[in-house]
């Protein structure tokens, strides 16, 4: 591939399940230094893009690269443990009893519940390090079956980076929080996004709140298909977002956040 910098490109690429398209001929790439978030209703597609994305799902047609390698191609087990994906589903496969420090520190052998096993100090130290960047250091010796919703969200994004991937993936990572807890990881999620030095990012969401400042990007998606895709200013409109939603939505920018609502009948 030309451009090293892609860490996704997909050219046409679709995922069908029996005569259900899943996702249709999508030309979408994200480049080392971009923040993206991919905003959408229920079953716009969004999971299955970000799964395509994690290399954990095949396109039916089209070209999928993915760190510069061809999915169809490549291994997809040497390329799994430089992307780091965080969704519902891995939260649903960890065992309760796990503690929080093993963890993040497992995912470095990219094994679920490896508990046994001798850890570097380093890793440990590492781990130590990223759970203090989500602000929850203090629970490393916790189990995770005793975490809070928030607190599992975090510790899945603390494990998502321990790896060092080149690309960190994202799926409704603040689903199932309160307003105090949202506003933290977005906060959080803010920081990562204004570090030069973190990966590139895929935020999966439904909601313009949840957008951290510091996103440059952003991909709006409905019934499979993309209804507009670019800068993230230039991206999300009142106009673009309405078709998403398929409603009249109004939105408001105050400061770096966004805000949306549907737009009042008259009379
Ligand atoms: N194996 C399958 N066979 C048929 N349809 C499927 C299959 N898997 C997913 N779908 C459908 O594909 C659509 C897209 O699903 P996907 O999970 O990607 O949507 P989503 O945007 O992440 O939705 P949500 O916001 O509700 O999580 C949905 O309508 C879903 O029901």
């Amino acid at each position: 591939m030309e451009n090293e910098d892609l860490v996704i490109h997909m050219q046409g690429v679709s995922v069908r399940r029996g005569k259900t398209t899943l996702v249709g001929d999508v030309d979408w790439s994200v480049e080392l230094d971009e923040r993206w978030v991919v905003l959408g209703p229920n079953g716009a597609g969004k999971t299955t893009l970000l799964r395509l994305a994690g290399a954990e799902l095949h396109p039916t047609k089209g070209l999928l690269h993915l760190l510069g390698e061809r999915i169809g191609k490549t291994d997809v087990f040497e390329l799994r443990p430089r992307i780091g994906l965080c969704s519902a589903a891995l939260s649903g496969r960890i065992p309760p009893d796990e503690k929080v420090g093993d963890l993040v520190v497992s995912a470095g052998y990219a094994v679920l519940g490896r508990w046994r096993e001798e850890y570097d100090r380093l890793d440990t130290k590492r781990a130590l390090a990223l759970l203090g960047q989500l602000g929850i250091e203090h629970l490393a010796d916790r189990t995770y079956g005793t975490l809070s919703e928030g607190e599992r969200k975090r510790t899945l994004i603390a494990r998502a980076l321990m790896t060092d991937p080149e690309v960190l993936l994202l799926d409704e990572p603040a689903a199932g929080l309160d307003l105090g807890g949202r506003e933290d990881l977005v906060a959080r999620l803010s920081e990562l996004a204004l570090d030069p030095d973190a990966p590139a990012t895929v935020l999966v969401t439904h909601h313009v709140e949840e957008i951290p400042p510091g996103f440059t990007h952003a991909l709006l998606l409905r019934e499979g298909a993309i209804v507009a895709q670019g800068l993230l200013d230039d991206v999300l409109t009142e106009e673009n977002l309405s078709k998403t939603f398929d409603q009249p939505l109004e939105l408001q920018k105050a400061g770096d956040r966004y805000f949306a609502r549907r737009k009042a009948t008259q009379g």
